[in-house]
Parts: C-alpha cells; structure tokens; sequence
C-alpha cells in the first residue's frame, strides 16, 4: 500500500523572495493507494494533478507531508535509500514519443532496464531477451515486429505499449498512468485502457488514474475511489460509483455536469450545474488565496460563509465520513442529480 498524507507543493520561481508569483500547485493532499487497487486524481487543467503524481512516483520533491510505501516513510531515508522503493512506481507519460528516445530501438529501450533487473536478480542474458519478448506480448504486441522498430515506425498506441512494457521491466507494483491515452488517437484509447484494466487484473498492478475526464476514470477504476482535486486541495473522496452518481461538492457536480452524452439520447439530470468552463477566467482570479473556499468565486450555491472559511476534507459539516464512505470539503454539501441519464428515443 502507498499513502501520502498533508501533501504540500509550492513552486516558487528563483528570486521570488516575497512569494508573490508563487503557485499553490498542492495544498495538503491525503491518498491511499491500496494493493491491486485502482485509483483515480481528477480535475482540471492546472489543478496539481499530474505534480502530485509525479511526486508519488519520486519525480518531483514535496514541501510538506508524508508518502509511504509498503510501511516505510520516505521522510526516514535518504534521497539514495528512497529510490529502491519510488522505483516500485512506475509513471507512464501523456506523450509516449517524447518518452521514448527517437534514436533507440524498441529493443534497445527495453533492454537497459531488464540487463539491470538480471544483474539484480541473477538471471541471464538469455533471460533479457526472453522477458523482453514476454512483456511485450503481455502489452498485446508482436515482438517480432517491434523489437526491431524505432518509435517513429510505430503507431502512438503501439508507442504507448512500448512505454508501458517498459515501465513493467522493473516489477512494479503501482503504474500511474496521467492523462495515458489524451494523446492517442481516439480508435485505439480503449485499447490501452483495457490493457491498463487487464494488467491490474493479470499482474495484481495497482493503478492511479490522472485525468479530467470522469468517463475513462470510471472505465478504469469503477470498483475504487476517486479524488476530486480543485487547485491543489482534494475537494470530494470516495467510491468512484458514489461520486459520480451522488456527487455532493459543486465542483464535483459541475465536472459531471460537463460530461457529454455518451449513448443515444441522454439529457442531464434535472438539478444540473452551470459547467464550470462557462465562467470566465475573471471569476476566478477573484479568489482571495488565504481565506474562503476554494471553489467559492465559481460556485453557484456559495454563502456568506463559504468566502469567508475555507472547509477542510472531512471537517465541514456534516461529520467526517458519510454513510457512503465520501469525504468532502464543503459547507453546503447536497447530493444533486446532475450526470446525464438515459431518455427513449424519440
Ligand atoms: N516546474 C514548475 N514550475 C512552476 N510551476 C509549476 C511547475 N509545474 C507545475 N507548475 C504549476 O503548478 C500547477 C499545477 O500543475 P500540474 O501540472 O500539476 O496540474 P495538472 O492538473 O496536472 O494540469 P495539466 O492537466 O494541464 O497537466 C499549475 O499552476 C502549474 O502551472
């Protein structure tokens, strides 16, 4: 199992003494990822996502708050001592060219890592090419066919197969794949969503899923929890199921609300929320950092109060976890119908 708890990022740019340019990227984020789990972080551009992935998998440094991986607290070890175990998480790329070196073949990429995995299991050279050829069967490739290949031969969803087989030659136990398939052409996304599925299933591979997109975290992580980030804080936690079909913070409310109609006729539910796209960018530079809700400026159902405190995940009323196993912060918290929902045809 792998947690982080009060999670803190800030980039400051070089110079920036008085902070003022600095940006809140993540404000005290708590998460669970648990064995052969599927989780998902979901959210806008820019809300701190693809940073907080980044710094589960060892890639990026923290401010504050804790991560630990099968017990251990990184916090206790060494930047040195604490690779061995950030090496157990492997992060696969929005962008499978950029992540594959144009001038290494297929076999050249993923011979470095599995020659290092031999040496440190005592395996050998025969071994290299063996597994080599097993783990790209596994990501439903022909090796005959790619081994030889350079990325540019490749398709982008067979690019995204190479990087995934290239994640797994270190046996991870947790892929965290940010915005995976955005890049991709639309045919072949499902393929590598599946693939993503089917490897949880057949290697016990726990998942994060980072995305905006509600639909392809619920193909991916249905049986697990979603978090719900709005600039850097998680506003809403729980069943994926639960969220979607009883989202209670109006962030929430307003990503599903901006779903489009995936079959057939649909219409949205009645309480539907002004998708939050449709608010100018004005209204939220309104937002007074050190004070209030985040979401506040944007949020159709603010009060008084809400600009005014800021809630806390699981602090603000009612109590800490609801029935449903969801935490959010917000002080008006009430379930509204807002995912769209099957109509008959006309
Ligand atoms: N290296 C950096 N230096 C300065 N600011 C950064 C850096 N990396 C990210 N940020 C800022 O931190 C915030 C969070 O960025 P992040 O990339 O984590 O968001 P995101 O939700 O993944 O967005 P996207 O989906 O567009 O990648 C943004 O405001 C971004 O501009």
């Amino acid at each position: 199992m792998i947690s982080g708890t009060g999670i803190v990022k800030t980039f400051r740019q070089r110079g920036d003494v008085l902070g003022k340019n600095e940006v809140k990227a993540l404000r005290g984020v708590d998460f669970t990822i648990p064995e052969g789990g599927a989780i998902s972080f979901i959210g806008e551009s820019g809300c701190g996502k693809t940073t907080l992935g980044r710094i589960i998998a060892g890639l990026e440094t923290h401010d504050e708050g804790e991560i630990t991986i099968g017990g251990v607290a990184m916090s206790s070890l060494r930047t040195r001592a604490q690779q061995p175990h950030f090496r157990r998480i492997q992060l696969i790329h929005q962008d499978p060219y950029s992540a594959l070196n144009p001038t290494r073949t297929v076999h050249q990429a993923l011979h470095d890592p599995l020659k290092l995995r031999a040496r440190e299991t005592g395996r050998s050279s025969q071994w290299i090419y063996e597994r080599a050829e097993e783990l790209l069967g596994l990501v439903g490739l022909d090796p005959g066919y790619v081994l030889p290949r350079y990325p540019h031969q490749l398709s982008g969803g067979m690019r995204q197969r190479v990087v995934i087989a290239r994640a797994l030659t270190v046996d991870p136990d947790v892929l965290v794949a940010d915005e995976a398939v955005s890049m991709i052409d639309v045919s072949l996304r499902l393929g590598i969503l599946r693939l993503l599925r089917d490897l949880r299933e057949q290697l016990g591979v726990s998942l994060l899923y980072i995305t905006h997109d509600v639909a392809t975290a619920r193909y991916i992580g249905a049986d697990g929890d979603m978090y719900v980030i709005y600039r850097g804080q998680v506003v809403e936690s729980g069943p994926t199921e639960t969220i979607i079909n009883q989202p209670v913070h109006p962030y929430t409310q307003s990503l599903l609300s901006a779903i489009p109609v995936l079959y057939g006729v649909e219409q949205p539910g009645a309480e539907q929320v002004t998708p939050i796209d449709s608010l100018t960018t004005a209204a939220v530079g309104e937002t007074v950092d050190d004070a209030g809700c985040l979401f506040a400026p944007r949020c159709p159902f603010r009060t008084e109060r809400c600009t005014r405190e800021r809630p806390v995940l699981g602090d603000a009323v009612p109590a800490l976890q609801d029935a449903e196993g969801r935490v959010h912060a917000c002080f008006h918290p009430i379930e509204r119908q807002v995912a769209a929902t099957s109509v008959q045809a006309p």
